[in-house]
């Protein structure tokens, strides 16, 4: 396992019998979960920290778990311990409070020149005159993130230090928000010019990776200031240093760096020593009690599952137990996969994840005798939010699926179906499961629909309908779904605007109407020849995919709209 603060020299360094359990903690971890994990009867080895590597992992012949003392999981190879099947737990929520009052600390200390007030009065200067800061009652809080730490500082800011907070997350719940006292925007361009101080509550992924950089800096007050206590590389730290430096802002706050603890004359460092910044060395979850709750989080899921239990906050633990396993498997994957599919292809473009937002989740065939389905409902969750979450929602599972499915505002009914396959199928699956989702907004009670369907073959996952066009691909890799007019030399367009970006094509699909659909225009009011001429070009591929790229593939003759997935 990771963290620990005890000494390693001081360490117990017996030699255990050969059927006592080893535990490895290269890393801080405090007291009390030490005390928990031998009062349990393991034996501890504390060497000195390391990362938790894929070399490493397989050096423990008999390992069965890896905890994280914290949220981040950045220094475990987590896909290296699940294809060896070792569960990673962390602690989602022990140091919540820590990191949102370190922001606040954070907002003062920017807003007041405390660093600088007490670095200059230690050299014996009174600098009452160059230190005027504002106040931030009354100011504007743009919070990017509503999240467990995100809402946290909301609540505070709003409610404690009487700022107006504007919040952005599409993923957000608009009542947890409203509750926190947050108006939520829906763009950052909306947010920008209007805020005060920007703190940023994202993970880092590949969608919030430089989220703001020079453009976005150049949109704020020249009075802003802006905090990070999530993770570097949420601001570009070029362009911040950059925006310092010009005076498109007046300041930051900056807890966290993408190089830690950041090289000599490298940005990172740069930035930290900036006069206009208050730094700190990663300080966000570093209280007493923070480090004690983390640890003890972590060190009784540990005993748990030496002891054969369930962890409560498995970052990639297998979401069933091993006798389910081997039945639901493959559509425990298919679940996930439609989940995500979903979040990423729909909840980006036309709506987000919300509390106006129904899910039907529907078992057809064999499956539909499945009586313990918890594991499919956790993995539909864990799709779902996979793509907006840390460790790519990896932890959720059965134990816990229930209340972040709560927290996020998702409804999920399921049913069961004995037919062979979902009715607008023109194909027969012995089982196949379909997801349907009702979305309502504003006076549109009627909401808008949208459908995924998927199936399994021996092993292998296939969608098998996503709304009304028919497809059948597996939903691996980095796809590029394209909706389109099917006309001649739209799929040359296309290929031609992916080389000019050197992205390669892995596999391509045109998906057509399905049959219930080409009735439907057929029958319908609809221009018949436009309407019939609807496709999805789905497209497996290799290579970055760049904003860039997706909005010059928007803007291509007869796309109608583009999403990628990676799933
Ligand atoms: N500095 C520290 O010591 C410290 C301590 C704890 C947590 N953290 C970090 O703080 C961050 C937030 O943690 P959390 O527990 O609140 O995470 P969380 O998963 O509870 O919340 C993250 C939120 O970000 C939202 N989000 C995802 N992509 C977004 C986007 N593109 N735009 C706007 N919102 C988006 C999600 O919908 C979610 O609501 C994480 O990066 C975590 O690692 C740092
Ligand atoms: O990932 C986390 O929990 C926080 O960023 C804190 O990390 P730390 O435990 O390394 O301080």
């Amino acid at each position: 396992m990771a963290p620990s603060a005890i000494d390693p020299v001081s360490s117990s360094v017996t030699a255990p019998s050969p059927n006592t359990p080893r535990i490895l903690i290269p890393e801080k971890l405090s007291p009390e979960g030490l005390a928990l994990l031998s009062s349990s009867g393991f034996h501890l080895d504390i060497p000195p920290p390391t990362k938790v590597t894929a070399s490493l992992l397989s050096a423990g012949a008999k390992l069965k778990v890896v905890a994280r003392a914290g949220v981040g999981v950045d220094n475990i190879d987590v896909k290296a311990a699940t294809e060896q099947g070792i569960i990673v737990v962390n602690s989602p929520s022990g140091n919540i409070l820590a990191a949102a009052e370190h922001t606040i600390a954070l907002l003062m200390a920017t807003a007041r020149n405390v660093p600088r007030g007490d670095q200059t009065l230690k050299q014996a200067k009174w600098e009452r005159g160059k230190l005027v800061g504002v106040e931030v009652g009354g100011k504007t809080l743009g919070v990017v993130g509503l999240g467990k730490v995100g809402l946290k500082v909301a609540r505070v800011a709003s409610q404690g230090l009487g700022m107006q907070v504007v919040g952005l997350d599409p993923y957000a719940s608009a009542d947890v928000a409203k509750g926190a006292g947050v108006t939520l925007v829906g763009s950052l361009d909306e947010l920008l010019p209007q805020v005060d101080f920007l703190t940023v509550h994202t993970p880092l992924l590949a969608s919030t990776l430089n989220l703001l950089g020079e453009e976005q800096f150049k949109k704020m007050k020249s009075t802003a200031r802006v905090l990070n206590v999530a993770r570097g590389g949420v601001y570009n730290e070029e362009a911040l240093l950059k925006a310092l430096d010009e005076g498109w802002i007046a300041g930051a706050g900056i807890d966290v760096f993408t190089q830690e603890p950041p090289k000599e004359g490298s940005v990172p460092l740069k930035l930290a020593q900036h006069p206009k910044v208050v730094s700190t060395p990663h300080l966000g979850a570093s209280t007493v009690e923070a480090q004690e709750n983390v640890s003890i989080d972590v060190c009784k899921q540990v005993v748990e599952i030496l002891k054969g239990g369930l962890p409560t906050a498995a970052v990639n633990a297998p979401l069933i137990l091993p006798e389910e396993y081997r039945r639901l498997q493959p559509f425990v994957k298919l679940v996930e996969k439609i989940g995500s599919l979903y979040t990423q292809h729909y909840a980006t473009t036309t709506t987000s994840l919300s509390n106006s937002h129904r899910f039907e989740l529907t078992y057809h065939g064999d499956l539909a005798s499945v009586s313990n389905t918890r594991p499919l409902f956790a993995a539909l969750v864990k799709g779902l939010v996979s793509s907006i979450s840390d460790a790519g929602g990896r932890d959720v599972n059965i134990v816990n699926a229930t209340i972040i499915a709560k927290d996020r505002g998702i409804a999920i009914d399921e049913k069961h179906v004995s037919s062979s396959s979902p009715s607008s199928s023109s194909s027969t699956y012995a089982s196949a499961v379909t997801l349907r989702s009702i979305t309502t907004d504003g006076d549109n009670s009627q909401g808008r629909e949208q459908i995924i369907e998927g199936y399994v073959s021996g092993n292998a996952v296939f969608i098998s309908k996503l709304d009304k066009f028919a497809a059948n691909f597996q939903p691996e890799g980095t796809l590029l779904i394209l909706h389109n007019y099917d006309e001649p030399g739209k799929i040359g367009n296309v290929g031609m605007v992916l080389g000019r970006h050197g992205i390669n094509i892995t596999f391509m699909q045109v998906a057509g109407l399905n049959q219930e659909a080409r009735r439907a225009v057929v029958d319908g009011p609809v221009d018949t020849e436009n309407g019939l001429k609807e496709a999805l070009m789905i497209l497996g591929v290799g290579g970055e995919v760049t904003s860039e790229l997706l909005e010059e593939l928007g803007k291509a003759e007869g796309i109608l709209d583009v999403s990628v997935v990676r799933l």
